[in-house]
């Protein structure tokens, strides 16, 4: 898959709330309760991301969680990050 520009990156974004760009990646922080919750979320979102056959690049600690959404075989955001980044919104957004 090819890597999007970031002109075409930065017009997507428009409908993903709490997303940006950073690092050439799809970036954002989400806030829990706790780290149960924290890591049940990261449960539910690994599932699915090895459904997808794309992964998260993540930091946990405690109650935060931060991801970068990039795709290493293109050197770049692709579709494929967008994807995962509108799973992550359904699954926990
Ligand atoms: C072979 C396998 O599909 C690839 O290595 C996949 C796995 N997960 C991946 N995840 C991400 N974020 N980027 C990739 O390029 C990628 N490649």
């Amino acid at each position: 898959m090819k890597a999007l520009t970031k002109q075409q990156i930065e017009e997507k974004l428009k409908d993903f709330e709490g997303w940006d760009y950073e690092m050439d990646a799809l970036h954002t922080v989400f806030d829990f309760e706790n780290f149960k919750e924290a890591f049940s979320a990261m449960t539910r979102i690994a599932f699915e991301a090895e459904k997808l056959g794309h992964h998260p690049e993540w930091t946990n600690v405690y109650n935060t969680l931060e991801i970068f959404l990039s795709s290493h075989d293109a050197d770049g955001v692709t579709e494929k990050d967008f994807e995962l980044a509108k799973i992550i919104d359904d699954l926990i957004g």
